[in-house]
């Protein structure tokens, strides 16, 4: 058995635990990397690369087919789905030796290539290396959450991580769960040529703002993506390439099935109760400061740390831990200036609370401003008109921006930026942005905050009035 001290060990080379690794090992510390899998964990290898290199063909194919409208004859897309998945591959590749083993080893840091577990409260165990450290760090993630529906063991079924390795084109994917994961390879199937129809238990893409949620699920709906909700699947059949599920409103038949139901933190290999870590189906029981709340020694980042399930999270997650683990400084997380965005289009955004969370919140002191995409002169030109925004504030300053719309992920980063830094309305409203462009809807939004107290206020007439009486 060999055995390694360390500064910091970290377990899982995805998002979060690739982010402290690098930033540790150039500040100085000496730090070994725990990944079992594949670098780069499920945002590279499964996740949102794929994805989003997925939904680039499918884009490419719906333009294609609906260019009529800007005077170029409509076409019917020739979809070679298995080129699609190349391409798809051929991202992650491209993306891949950032995330590599070499890279990581050339920086300085020691990867093991093996599942680690704790097997006291100050060591990990991976392969034959036994690894004491002053701090460990878990940054294992998260996978698909298999529900025990009855029947879905004896069928052919895909996730995540194996979606993106079909090649085959599913004549009729059904797609159970209306999440941000169903509903984004819901529109990249039906525009590549499958017929799609997901079933969700409840409101799909229920965590976002209902209204503006609607704008994206009217616009599926209109590509000719089946989604019924309020829907639970409750038994699961298959015969002879065909794949059934059985929910009380009816059956629904299709030629291949993708779960996309939530997902489960990655804590069974890691023997935590050795470690002396308390932990919950959510992940790791940590403070705000990210810090097991059992074992002092012990800090959590990304999707296992129990809070919101993002690779931007899990890299937010890696500066409050090197602050804290490098420097010794107090450090917290915070959550109310956290962004995330679905990439349907369009696109659906949001950052802080939404208007019933605000209005939950703040009861009547929330006044929530709205633009729409239709009165936007950029979209108006790109046919992209389909859209809101709406943010909530609360004394002049946003606590919550929802976009549904154009680029709406693009777009969010300027609420994202105001609320992190606590600016005002009138920082957005202030700034000069070039025209046409969509991030002009920002600019819209902030200014139909001061309207009514500029446009429609007595006061401001009367002292303009008087001003004008008395101006030479
Ligand atoms: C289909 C899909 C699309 C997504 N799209 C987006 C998106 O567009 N934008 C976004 O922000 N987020 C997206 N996400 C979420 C994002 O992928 C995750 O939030 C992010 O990967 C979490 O990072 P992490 O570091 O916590 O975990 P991961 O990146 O999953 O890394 C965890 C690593 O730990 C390893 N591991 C697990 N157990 C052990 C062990 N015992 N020992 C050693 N290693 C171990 C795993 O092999 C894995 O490599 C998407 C997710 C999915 C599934
Ligand atoms: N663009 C992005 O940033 C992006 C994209 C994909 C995933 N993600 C991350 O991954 C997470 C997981 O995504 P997800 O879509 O799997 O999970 P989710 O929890 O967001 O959605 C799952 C849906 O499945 C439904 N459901 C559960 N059991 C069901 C059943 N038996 N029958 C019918 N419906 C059922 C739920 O009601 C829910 O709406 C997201 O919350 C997000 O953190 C992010």
């Amino acid at each position: 058995m060999n055995r390694i001290k360390t500064d910091i060990c970290i377990i899982g080379g995805g998002s979060g635990g690739l982010s402290i690794a690098a930033g540790a090992v150039q500040m100085g510390a000496k730090v070994v990397l725990i990944e079992g899998g594949k670098m780069g964990g499920d945002c590279l290898n499964y996740g949102c690369v794929p994805s989003k290199a997925l939904i680039a063909s499918a884009k490419q194919a719906h333009a294609m087919s609906h260019g009529a409208s800007l005077g170029v004859a409509d076409t019917a897309p020739v979809v070679d789905y298995a080129a699609a998945k190349d391409h798809v591959h051929d991202v992650i590749a491209t993306i891949a030796p950032n995330d590599s083993v070499e890279r990581f080893a050339g920086l300085g840091v020691q990867v093991i290539e093996h599942y680690g577990r704790f097997i006291s409260e100050t060591e990990v165990q991976a392969g034959d290396t036994i690894v004491t450290a002053r701090r460990f760090v878990v940054a294992t993630g998260s996978g698909p959450l298999v529900p025990p529906i009855p029947g879905l063991d004896a069928v052919t079924y895909y996730t995540n991580e194996n979606i993106f390795d079909l090649r085959e084109q599913p004549k009729h994917l059904i797609i159970i769960g209306g999440g941000p994961i169903g509903m984004e390879m819901a529109q990249a199937h039906r525009r590549l040529g499958c017929a799609v129809t997901v079933i969700e238990g409840a409101k799909a893409l229920g965590k976002d703002d209902p209204e503006l949620a609607a704008i994206v699920l009217d616009n599926l709906r209109t590509e000719g993506v089946n989604i019924v909700e309020n829907t639970q699947a409750e038994k699961i059949s298959g015969a002879d390439g065909t794949v059934t599920v059985h929910t009380p409103n009816g059956d629904f038949t299709g030629s291949h099935l993708l779960m996309a139901v939530g997902r489960k933190v990655n804590t069974e290999k890691l023997d935590l109760d050795k470690g002396g870590i308390a932990h919950d189906r959510r992940g790791l029981k940590v403070g705000d400061n990210l810090r097991s709340i059992s074992n002092k020694r012990v800090y959590a980042a990304g999707d296992v740390a129990g809070g919101l399930q993002f690779t931007h999270v899990a890299g937010y997650h890696a500066g409050v831990l090197i602050r804290s683990m490098l420097f010794g400084l107090p450090s917290k997380q915070r959550t109310d200036h956290i962004p995330w965005a679905t990439y349907t289009d369009p696109e659906l955004a949001q950052v802080g609370l939404t208007q019933v969370q605000a209005i939950e919140k703040y009861g009547d002191r929330v006044e929530t401003v709205r633009f729409e995409f239709a009165h936007n002169d950029r979209a108006i030109a790109e046919r992209k008109t389909k859209g809101l925004i709406k943010v909530m504030v609360v004394k002049g300053r946003p606590v919550g921006a929802s976009i549904a719309g154009h680029q709406a992920g693009e777009l969010i980063g300027i609420w994202a930026m105001a609320i992190a830094n606590k600016m005002k309305m009138s920082a957005v409203a202030n700034t000069v942005l070039p025209y046409p462009t969509i991030s002009e809807v920002n600019k819209r939004a902030a200014g139909a905050y001061f309207t009514p107290r500029l446009f429609e206020n007595p006061t401001v007439k009367r002292v303009v009035g008087l001003v004008q009486r008395w101006l030479p």
